[in-house]
């Protein structure tokens, strides 16, 4: 479904590439969890996976076409196929929950209709039942800005779910909750996971969650693949290799 061919990123004023030489071939559900010590490359290689990231050199191709190659209009199409959540929720804090979630669809909609907030019967009804599939358990007329980080991390995961995506990409979506909230959260995104047959890929730095959750593990140490296979394969040496200086 995606793949990354020879894909590095070098930034500019780094002196060393923060993706280097990666290649992978991501398949419709596999759960993948990303690991990685601090700056080991975890988030550049989600954002390059939807073209958020421009990459150096190599290609990341979505279903036989390079992102390289997609006209504005095909680029906006893998941006609503992607489902995104984020370690600091990006959520509209002043906005309520409803309103948050809704927000997902914009990517369907033209500037005025966005602009003016227009959705349908159906989208609304979506709205709502998404707050119920998260097991968010408030009013969707709340601000979200007096939710606790568990559950602004669920309305985040209602707005992804509402663009209908095919991949789910999470950027440390737990690295801010305390274990048992971020325990839930995983819960619910392997739920989901599983009941749409997504793409999944999420950052994460509690290795346990990645051995608990995950049906594939993918290390980075520096930019460099250290592994990528199976939870049950990821050993003592793969864990060095990946938390080495
Ligand atoms: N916008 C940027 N400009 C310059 N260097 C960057 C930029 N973003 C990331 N880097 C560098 O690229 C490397 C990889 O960063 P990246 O954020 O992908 O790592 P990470 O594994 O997600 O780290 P963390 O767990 O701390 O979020 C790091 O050395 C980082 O300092």
């Amino acid at each position: 479904m995606i793949s990354m061919e020879n894909v590095s990123v070098a930034y500019n004023g780094s002196h060393k590439p923060a993706l280097s030489n990666v290649s992978l071939f991501f398949e419709k559900g596999d759960f993948v969890c990303v690991l990685g010590k601090s700056g080991a490359g975890k988030s550049t290689l989600i954002r390059v996976l939807n073209g958020l990231q421009p990459v150096t050199h190599g290609e990341v191709v979505w279903n036989n076409k390079p992102i390289s190659r997609m006209d504005e209009k095909a680029i906006r199409e893998i941006r609503r196929e992607t489902g995104m959540i984020f370690q600091q929720f990006n959520l509209i804090p002043r906005l309520t929950v409803y309103q948050n979630i809704l927000t997902g669809r914009f990517g369907y909609k033209n500037t005025l209709q966005s602009l003016f907030g227009l959705f349908s019967a159906d989208e609304r009804k979506r709205a709502l039942d998404l707050i119920d599939e998260v097991e968010l358990n408030v009013e969707p007329s709340r601000k979200v800005e007096h939710l606790s980080g568990g559950q602004k991390q669920r309305v985040a995961i209602a707005r992804a779910l509402i663009q209908e995506p095919s991949v789910f990409l999470g950027d440390e979506p737990v690295a801010s909750l305390d274990p048992g909230t971020a325990e839930r959260i995983f819960k619910i995104m392997k739920k989901n996971h599983d009941e749409r047959n997504l793409l999944t890929i999420i950052n994460v730095h509690d290795v346990s969650l990645a051995r608990k959750f995950a049906t594939r593990i993918i290390a980075l140490n520096q930019g460099e693949v250290v592994f990528d296979g199976s939870p049950e394969d990821f050993k003592e040496p793969d864990y060095s290799a990946t938390y080495s200086e």
